[in-house]
């Protein structure tokens, strides 16, 4: 994946006409605005670009619609060679005709620039649609950028489509998909996670970030976007619970022993809970502000009991993600398979 020169860094750039709803995203997804107060956001005039730290640190940069990036004057090779993703957003709602072909024309250029750059189209807006329409405007979208890059011989290039709506988890399932993409670590990451669900009653565990809630892995079954829902709710509803308090520090005693120091630790962000149909959803913070979220069907067995295993493996991976953090990223961690229960 080709990303700027420190692989632990990528950049996507945002791209579509005019009020495809572009900032919108930006504003939903990474700085947690609420949808309706979208609808009065003054149109963007100048590229603008915002930094987030989330497992690999994040650059994602707007560029209005109204600008023309293929004119002499602008250094349009410059942008497009060091970015990880193009992210072109289509506003279902209105004609698309000429967005497709604006798509074209930026992936042929794109793609010649930076053959590596992994290419996402939102099919943007879809909360206005009804269930067909949103299905023949998705294949019909499909079928036009194809023959349109068929045309400018590029039929080989990969390109993937996302329905998306900033009124549900469309848009933070579809942005989960694409940052994935950009973290060179990402198989290692699911093969832990995997690890993890194995040995513990685990159904599913995800990876959050927990201020966009877009999860940057999860283990190799499917993804079920209702459960995917109860557990951006959970990691919102402890957030909250948590901010009640004001965060405190604990003090602990010194390991060392031997002196009166002591070590100062924040509080851990950790909350377990017994959903209606007897699944327990569990959470827990770990490095670079993101929280392992899991879902346990204990199936009879002693719930203290489950807990207790999926306590001591869940730690177990957290240690194995410092490590796999800390290492290069092409060394696998060891210290997980090792470990666990
Ligand atoms: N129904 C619906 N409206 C949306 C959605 N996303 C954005 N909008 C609306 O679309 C309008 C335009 O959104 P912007 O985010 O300003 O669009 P933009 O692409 O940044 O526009 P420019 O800055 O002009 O390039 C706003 O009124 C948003 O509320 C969506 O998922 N569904």
């Amino acid at each position: 994946m080709e990303q700027t020169e420190d692989s632990s860094k990528a950049t996507i750039l945002l791209m579509g006409l005019r009020r495809c709803g572009k900032s919108s995203i930006c504003k939903v997804v990474f700085h947690n605005m609420q949808p309706l107060d979208t609808l009065y956001l003054e149109s963007t005039s100048n590229p603008s670009v915002e930094h987030f730290s989330t497992l690999i640190d994040l650059s994602v940069m707007e560029l209005p619609g109204q600008l023309n990036y293929f004119e002499p004057s602008y250094d349009s090779e410059r942008l497009f060679k060091n970015i990880g993703a193009l992210v072109y957003v289509i506003d279902s709602q209105d004609e698309y005709m000429n967005a497709i072909t604006n798509l074209a024309m930026i992936i042929e250029y794109a793609h010649k620039v930076n053959p590596k750059i992994s290419i996402e189209v939102l099919i943007h807006k879809v909360d206005g649609l009804s269930e067909d329409f949103k299905v023949d405007a998705q294949r019909d979208i499909m079928q036009r950028t194809g023959e349109e890059l068929l045309e400018l011989g590029l039929d080989g290039v990969q390109v993937s489509f996302y329905l998306t709506s900033i009124f549900d988890h469309s848009i933070y399932e579809a942005f989960s998909r694409i940052v994935q993409k950009l973290i060179p670590e990402i198989s290692y990451l699911e093969n832990m996670l995997d690890n993890l669900i194995q040995h513990s009653k685990i159904e599913k565990a995800f990876l959050f970030d927990i201020n966009s809630k877009i999860y940057v892995s999860t283990d190799s079954n499917p993804v079920d976007i209702q459960v995917y829902e109860v557990c951006a709710e959970f990691v919102d509803v402890t957030i909250d619970l948590f901010n009640l308090y004001k965060t405190q520090e604990i003090e602990l005693p010194s390991e060392t022993n031997d002196n009166k120091r002591s070590q100062k630790r924040q509080r851990e962000l950790k909350s377990v809970s017994e959903l209606g149909n007897g699944v327990i959803i569990y959470l827990k913070q770990m490095i670079r502000g993101l929280a392992l979220v899991a879902l346990i069907r204990p199936n009879g067995a002693d719930i203290d009991n489950c807990l207790t295993i999926t306590d001591y493996n869940v730690d177990t991976f957290k240690k194995g993600l410092i490590e796999l953090w800390a290492n290069s990223a092409t060394k696998k961690s060891q210290y997980f398979q090792d470990n666990i229960k």
